[in-house]
C-alpha cells in the first residue's frame, strides 16, 4: 500500500469481537443510482460506536479491506477532533430524465450546490444536456458539478464539457478513466479555452497510490471518500500530502457511514467546496433514528458518534436475507485476514 498505513486502528480487533456486533442490512433507495435500487451494508459495533463496511460488489478484497479499516476506526477508535461544526453539502442528481429533476432536488431541501450524474451507459449527450438544463432551471444560482464516473472517452469528454460549460460548471468529476486521461482532458480544455476544472475521484479512490494524481498534476481538485481510502485519519493524510483542494463525498452510505464522511470533512483544515454527503436523502429508509440528511444545505458535525448509533429495531427491520448476510460475513473474514497480514508485515518491518 505504500507509505500510508493501510489500517489506522492502533491494533486490529479480533475477528470474533467484530463478528459479535455485526449486522447486515439492505436499504431501499428512492431512485435508481449506479444501476442499483437497494444498498447493502455490514454494520459493526465497537467500544467507540458503529462503523460501516459496505465496499461495492466489484471491489476485490484488497480494496475492500481499506473499507474495513475505516469501519474499525469508527467503531473502535472514534473520529479525530473537528475544526468546524457544520459541513455544506450538494444535492446529488442520478441519471434521471429531466422531468424527474425537480422531485429529486426537492428531497434534499435548499442547497447551494448540485452534482449531476452524466455519461450513464445507454444514454446520450443530449440526455446529459437535458438533465443539466433542468437543474439549472430549478436552481439558477447553484454551483453545478457533473460526474461522469469515467464514462467518456477523451474526445467525448472535450465535446461534452464544451457543450455543458455554458450552463456554468464548477467542475467536472472523473470525465474519463485513469490519471493520464484526466491530464489529457485538462490540457485539451485549456487549449480550446473551455474553463472547466477537473476533479479526480476513481483515479484517487481506486489507485494503488492515491497521491499519483496530484504528482501528475492531472486534476484541479480531488474527491475523497473516507471508507475506500481506509478511514478518516488516512484520508486526512492523503489530502495533506496531495496539496490539492478536496471534496469529501459519500459512497451512498447509510447514516453510519455518512458520519465518517462528515467527520473527515469537519477535520480538514480547508473545505472550499460543498461536499457530496447529502446522499442520505436518496435512501428511502435508514438505520439510525434521525438520519444524516441535509438541513438548509448542510450537515451538522456535532455529536457524530451518538448520531451514528444504529437503532436495533431499524437494523432488524431492514435485515438483509440470510444468504446475503453469509456473503457479507465471508467478505468480512477475508478482509480481516488482509488487514491482519498487513499488520504482521508492518510489525516485522519495525524489528
Ligand atoms: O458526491 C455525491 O454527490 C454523491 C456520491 C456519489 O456520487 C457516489 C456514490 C457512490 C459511488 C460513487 C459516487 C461517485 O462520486 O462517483
Ligand atoms: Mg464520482
Amino acid at each position: 500500500m505504500g507509505p500510508v498505513p493501510a489500517h489506522p486502528v492502533p491494533a486490529l480487533p479480533p475477528l470474533s469481537a467484530i463478528e459479535a456486533g455485526a449486522a447486515v442490512v439492505r436499504l431501499p433507495l428512492t431512485v435508481r443510482f449506479r444501476g442499483v435500487t437497494e444498498r447493502e451494508a455490514l454494520l459493526v459495533r465497537g467500544p467507540a460506536g458503529w462503523g460501516e463496511f459496505a465496499p461495492f460488489p466489484e471491489y476485490d478484497d484488497g480494496e475492500a479491506s481499506r473499507w474495513l479499516a475505516s469501519a474499525l476506526e469508527a467503531a473502535w477508535e472514534g473520529f479525530p477532533t473537528p475544526v468546524r461544526t457544520s459541513v455544506p453539502v450538494n444535492a446529488t442528481v442520478p441519471a434521471v430524465a429531466p422531468d424527474r429533476v425537480r422531485d429529486v432536488l426537492a428531497a434534499f431541501g435548499p442547497v447551494s450546490a448540485v452534482k449531476v450524474k452524466v455519461a450513464e451507459a445507454g444514454q446520450s449527450l443530449a440526455d446529459d444536456i437535458g438533465r443539466v438544463a433542468a437543474v439549472r432551471e430549478v436552481l439558477p444560482e447553484a454551483a453545478l458539478r457533473v460526474d461522469a464516473n469515467a464514462g467518456w472517452s477523451v474526445p467525448e469528454a472535450v465535446e461534452a464539457l464544451g457543450q455543458l460549460e455554458p450552463y456554468g460548471l464548477e467542475y467536472a468529476e472523473q470525465p474519463v478513466p485513469g490519471i493520464n486521461g484526466l491530464a489529457e482532458v485538462r490540457a485539451l480544455l485549456a487549449a480550446r479555452g473551455t474553463p472547466v476544472r477537473i476533479a479526480a475521484d476513481e483515479a484517487v479512490r481506486k489507485a494503488e497510490d492515491p497521491l499519483r494524481v496530484a504528482r501528475a498534476r492531472a486534476a484541479d481538485l480531488i474527491v475523497v471518500k473516507a471508507a475506500p481510502l481506509g478511514g478518516v485519519r488516512r484520508a486526512l493524510g492523503i489530502v495533506r500530502k496531495a496539496g490539492l483542494p478536496a471534496v469529501v463525498s459519500s459512497a451512498l452510505d447509510t447514516s453510519v457511514g455518512l458520519a465518517a464522511g462528515v467527520a473527515l470533512a469537519a477535520a480538514l483544515p480547508s473545505l472550499p467546496y460543498a461536499c457530496g454527503l447529502g446522499t442520505g436523502a436518496l435512501l428511502a429508509h435508514d438505520v439510525v433514528a434521525e438520519p444524516l440528511v441535509p438541513v438548509r444545505g448542510a450537515l451538522s458535525a456535532e455529536r457524530l458518534a451518538q448520531r451514528a448509533m444504529a437503532d436495533p429495531e431499524l437494523v432488524q427491520r431492514w435485515a438483509a436475507p440470510e444468504e446475503r448476510r453469509e456473503w457479507w460475513l465471508e467478505r468480512l473474514r477475508r478482509c480481516h485476514a488482509v488487514l491482519a497480514a498487513a499488520e504482521t508485515g508492518q510489525r516485522d518491518a519495525c524489528h
